[in-house]
C-alpha cells in the first residue's frame, strides 16, 4: 500500500491496486502494491528512495535536473543514509536540487492524496514555491483517474492529449448484438460445402447472418481460413464480424503474411474501439512482425499514435522499453520519425534513451539523424551521453554533420560535443559535413577556436570510454554485465587467444570435485510462513537466518567471522519466495566491468548498493588442492578451505563470471561469505560476495586477498588500491624492507654491545672479584 507522507504525517492510499507488479524507489525499502495514480508518481520519482513514501506535503526535496518531472525525496532520509547532495532518483548534482514547501489545506487536500492522488497537480498554480524554479516546471497536467484494468473509463490527459475512452464499449454495440441474436434464430443452411472464398467474402461485405448460417451449419471452417479472414476483415470490418470471428476459433495472434497481428493492424488503423476490444480479449502485445521484428507499441510510436501507446501500456501491460530485432525502443521509433509529443509521452512513462540498439546507437544518434531538436534535447536532458559512438564509431556530432541538421549540432557542441573524435574511417565530424553548408562552418569555427584553446592550456583530448561488451554474461545473469573501456586499448577480456569463458555456475573438468547433493543429506524447512520467525531449520542450521526482509544481512552479523549460511532448498515446504534465499536469487544491482589504473580489469558497482547486499558469486571451475598447485596463471585462484582439511579451489581463469574481476582493495567493501544452496556438501560452499557498507553507483568493489596472497605476489607486483591505508603498496613494502634492515643492523649492534656488556660486566665482575 503506497502512503504519502505530508509534513512527515503518513496517509495510506485508498485506492484499488491496479497492478499486480510491485514497485519500489530503491532497494533500500520494501516493495508497495500500488493504485494507478501511485504507480505513475512512483514513475514519475515522487516517491522517496530514503523512506518509500510519497513526498505530498510539507518540506521536500526536488531535482529540477529534468524540468518537466522534477524528482522528489526527504532531506532527512538522505543525511541518514549518507547520501547528502545529490539527487538519489538520477545522481544530478546540489545544483538542479531545491526545497520546496507544500502546505496543504489538510480537509480538501487529504480527500485527494486519500484517492492516491497528488494535490500539487490539481492546483498546481499557487501550490508550489519552488525557490529558483518557476512553478510551470513541475511537469505535466495528468488527468485525474485512468483504470486500465476495468471498466473500459479511461481518461487520461497529457498536454494536449485527452485519452477518453468513456463510451466506449468492450464489446460490439447494441445494433450489432442484434444482428447477431437475429442470424443465431435463422433457419440453418441445407447442407452446402464450406467454401472459403464465399466466406471472405460475407465477412469482407460484414454479412453477418450468411457468415453466421455458414458457420452454424455444421460445416467446418478451417482455423487458416478463419484467421484469413480476420485480417483481410480488419481495415473495412465492424466490430461484430471480429467478434463472430474470433468467437468461431479464429486465433487472436495470428500473424498475415508480413506477421502482422491483428493488433498490429488496429494500430495501423488507429482503431481505438478495435484496440480495446483486441486488448480486452487479450492480444498479446509482444508479438513481433516478420519485417524488423517490430511490435504494436513499436508500430504505435513510430506512427505518433500516443493514443494507442497509452492504450498498450494501459490495457496490454506493454512495456516502455521493449525492443524490437533491432534493439530499437519504442522512442527510438519516435525519435527517427519526429514524433515528438510521442517521445515527450514515453519519456514520461520512463522510456530509457540510453538503450543501445544492435549497431550501437543510442536514441540521441536517431534524433541527431532525423533532426529533431526537441527529442535530442530530451536526451541530452536525461543525461545520454553526448560523445557514445556507434560500431562504426559516429558519435551524434558525425551524424548531425552530415545530415547539415545545423541546431541539433549547435545542441550538442553546446553541451560538450567533442569534435575530435574520430569514426572507424578516421573522420572527424567535419570530415562528414558537405563543405559550405551551415554544420560544416559551425564546426570549423568551433574547431579552430576549440583546438586553439586546446593547446594553450594543454588540455588532453577527453578519454572516450568504449563498450566493448554490452553484455558479457549473454543473457544469463539477470542483469546485463556492460565492459567498457575508457583506459586503453586493450580489447574485451573474453577475446581469444587469452579470453575465458563466462558461465554463471561452477563447472567441473574431473570427475574428483563431485559434488553429493544426495537429497537425504539435505536439511530442509517445513515452514509455511516465508521463513519469518526464527523456527525456520534451515536458518537456525546457520545460528539463525542472517536475512531481512529486504535480503540484506542483519546488521548483527558478524562480517569478521562470518558464520556458514544456509538458504531454502528445494526440499523445503516453504516458497520459492520465501525470505531465506538470497544467493540463488543471482545478480540484482546493476554492475560494470572497466579499465582500472594499474590493476587491469575491476568491477564497479552503477548503482547505489545497500549494506550487507548479496553483489555476486565467485564463480569458475571446481579443483582440487593437487590440480590448483599445477595450474601456471595462478591470478584467479580462491581456497575453498574447510574445517575437515580436504582443501579445493575455485579457479576462474578459464570459466568464471563478473566476479573475477573483482580487485584487492585495502579498504575493502565486499566480504566473501559461505553459502549453501542445492546441497549441504561442506566441502564446497558457493562464495557469496555481500557488501560491507553502503556502496555509492561508479564505486570499485574489491574484498582483502589477505597476507598470504600478497606474501607471494609482492614480488611480483604491489597494490595498487591508491587508498592513504594501503598495506601493499610499493611504498609499504619499501618501508618495510628498510626497517627489517635497520633492525638487522640494529639487531647485529645490540648483539655487539651485548658481547661488549658481556666483557664490560666480566671486566666489573674482575673489578668485584
Ligand atoms: C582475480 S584477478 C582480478 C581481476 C584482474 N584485475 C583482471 O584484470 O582480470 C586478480 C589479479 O588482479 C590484479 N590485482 C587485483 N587487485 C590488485 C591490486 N590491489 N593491485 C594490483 N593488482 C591487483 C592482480 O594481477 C591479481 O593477480
Amino acid at each position: 500500500m503506497a502512503v504519502d507522507n505530508v509534513s512527515g504525517k503518513p496517509f495510506g492510499c485508498n485506492e484499488l491496486i491496479s497492478s499486480h507488479e510491485m514497485m519500489r524507489p530503491s532497494n533500500k525499502v520494501p516493495v508497495i502494491g500500488l493504485c494507478n495514480e501511485h504507480r505513475e508518481r512512483m514513475i514519475r520519482h515522487e516517491c522517496c528512495p530514503g523512506c518509500g513514501t510519497f513526498c505530498s506535503g510539507g518540506k521536500f526535496l526536488v531535482c529540477i535536473k529534468n524540468d518537466n518531472f522534477p524528482h522528489r525525496f526527504h532531506r532527512d532520509c538522505m543525511v541518514l543514509s549518507g547520501q547528502m547532495s545529490n539527487c538519489p532518483h538520477c545522481g544530478g548534482d546540489s545544483t538542479s536540487v531545491k526545497e520546496v514547501n507544500l502546505v496543504p489545506n489538510m480537509d480538501k487536500d487529504l480527500l485527494l492524496i486519500l484517492a492516491g492522488r497528488d494535490p500539487a497537480k490539481t492546483k498546481r498554480k499557487n501550490y508550489l514555491q519552488i525557490r529558483g524554479c518557476k512553478s510551470a516546471r513541475m511537469g505535466y497536467a495528468k488527468g485525474s483517474q485512468y483504470n486500465p484494468d476495468f471498466p473500459p473509463g479511461v481518461s487520461v490527459k497529457f498536454g494536449r492529449l485527452d485519452i477518453s475512452t468513456s463510451t466506449l464499449m468492450l464489446g460490439p454495440q447494441r445494433d450489432g448484438l442484434e444482428e447477431l441474436l437475429q442470424a443465431l434464430q435463422q433457419e440453418p443452411l441445407q447442407k452446402v460445402r464450406f467454401q472459403a472464398k464465399n466466406f471472405l467474402q460475407f465477412v469482407q461485405q460484414n454479412n453477418i447472418s450468411k457468415m453466421i448460417q455458414m458457420l452454424t451449419d455444421g460445416l467446418e471452417a478451417r482455423i487458416d481460413t478463419l484467421n484469413k479472414a480476420l485480417h483481410e476483415a480488419l481495415p473495412t470490418c465492424q466490430l461484430s464480424t471480429i467478434h463472430v470471428l474470433l468467437e468461431s476459433g479464429a486465433d487472436i495472434n495470428s500473424r498475415d503474411e508480413e506477421g502482422n497481428t491483428p493488433l498490429i493492424k488496429a494500430i495501423l488503423l488507429k482503431n481505438k474501439e478495435l484496440i480495446i476490444y483486441l486488448l480486452f480479449n487479450k492480444a498479446d502485445v509482444t508479438v513481433k512482425d516478420d519485417d524488423m521484428g517490430m511490435t504494436c507499441f513499436h508500430h504505435a510510436a513510430k506512427e505518433g499514435y500516443i493514443e494507442g501507446c497509452h492504450l498498450l501500456m494501459s490495457y496490454g501491460r506493454a512495456k516502455v522499453n521493449t525492443v524490437d530485432d533491432g534493439g530499437w525502443t519504442p522512442i527510438v521509433w519516435a525519435a527517427e520519425h519526429k514524433q515528438t509529443e510521442t517521445a515527450r509521452y514515453l519519456l514520461f512513462y520512463g522510456a530509457n534513451v540510453k538503450i543501445i540498439d544492435n549497431e550501437g546507437n543510442t536514441c540521441l544518434q536517431w534524433a541527431a539523424l532525423s533532426g529533431n531538436l526537441e527529442i535530442l534535447k530530451m536526451c541530452l536532458d536525461c543525461n545520454s551521453d553526448v560523445n557514445h559512438y556507434n560500431t562504426h564509431g559516429d558519435t551524434a556530432l558525425h551524424i548531425a554533420s552530415r545530415q547539415n541538421n545545423y541546431n541539433c549540432l549547435t545542441a550538442l557542441l553546446a553541451h560538450g560535443a567533442d569534435c575530435n573524435l574520430k569514426n572507424r574511417d578516421g573522420h572527424l565530424p567535419i570530415d562528414c559535413a558537405q563543405e559550405k553548408t551551415l554544420t560544416w562552418m559551425s564546426l570549423k569555427i568551433h574547431m579552430c577556436i576549440r583546438n586553439a584553446c586546446l593547446i594553450r592550456r594543454e588540455i588532453l583530448p577527453y578519454n572516450r570510454e568504449r563498450v566493448l561488451c554490452k553484455d558479457m554474461s549473454r543473457g544469463y545473469d539477470k542483469m546485463p554485465i556492460v565492459c567498457v573501456n575508457a583506459h586503453d586499448d586493450a580489447p574485451c577480456p573474453t577475446d581469444p587467444p587469452n579470453g575465458f569463458h563466462y558461465v554463471t555456475e561452477n563447472v567441473h573438468t574431473s570427475q574428483d570435485t563431485r559434488i553429493n547433493a544426495v537429497i537425504s543429506g539435505i536439511q530442509s524447512c517445513q515452514c509455511k510462513d516465508n521463513c519469518s520467525t526464527p523456527d525456520c531449520t534451515c536458518g537456525l542450521i546457520s545460528e539463525q537466518c542472517w536475512y531481512a526482509s529486504d535480503g540484506t544481512l542483519v546488521p548483527e552479523f558478524d562480517i569478521l567471522e562470518p558464520p556458514l549460511v544456509f538458504e531454502c532448498n528445494k526440499m523445503c515446504s516453504c516458497s520459492r519466495n520465501c525470505k531465506n534465499r538470497v544467493v540463488q536469487n543471482g545478480i540484482r544491482y546493476r554492475l560494470q566491468i572497466y579499465r582500472t589504473q594499474g590493476m587491469g580489469w575491476g568491477l564497479r558497482a552503477l548503482e547505489t548498493i545497500p549494506r550487507g547486499a548479496f553483489v555476486c558469486e565467485y564463480v569458475g571451475e571446481l579443483l582440487t588442492d593437487d590440480e590448483a598447485d599445477q595450474r601456471e596463471d595462478d591470478s584467479y585462484l580462491f581456497d575453498l578451505e574447510n574445517k575437515e582439511g580436504e582443501i579445493y579451489c575455485i579457479d576462474a581463469r578459464n570459466y568464471g563470471n563478473v566476479s573475477r574481476f573483482i580487485n584487492h582493495l585495502c579498504e575493502p567493501n565486499l566480504v566473501p561469505i559461505r553459502v549453501f544452496v542445492g546441497h549441504h556438501d561442506i566441502r564446497f560452499p558457493i562464495l557469496a560476495y555481500f557488501t560491507t557498507r553502503v556502496i555509492q553507483a561508479d564505486e570499485e568493489l574489491g574484498f582483502d586477498y589477505g597476507d598470504r596472497f600478497w606474501d607471494v605476489k609482492c614480488r611480483q607486483f604491489t597494490c595498487q588500491c591508491g587508498s592513504p591505508l594501503c598495506k601493499y603498496s610499493a611504498e609499504v613494502y619499501r618501508k618495510k624492507a628498510e626497517f627489517e634492515t635497520q633492525q638487522k643492523e640494529t639487531g647485529n649492534a645490540s648483539e655487539d654491545v651485548t658481547k661488549e656488556g658481556d666483557d664490560v660486566t666480566t671486566t666489573n665482575n674482575d673489578v668485584t672479584n
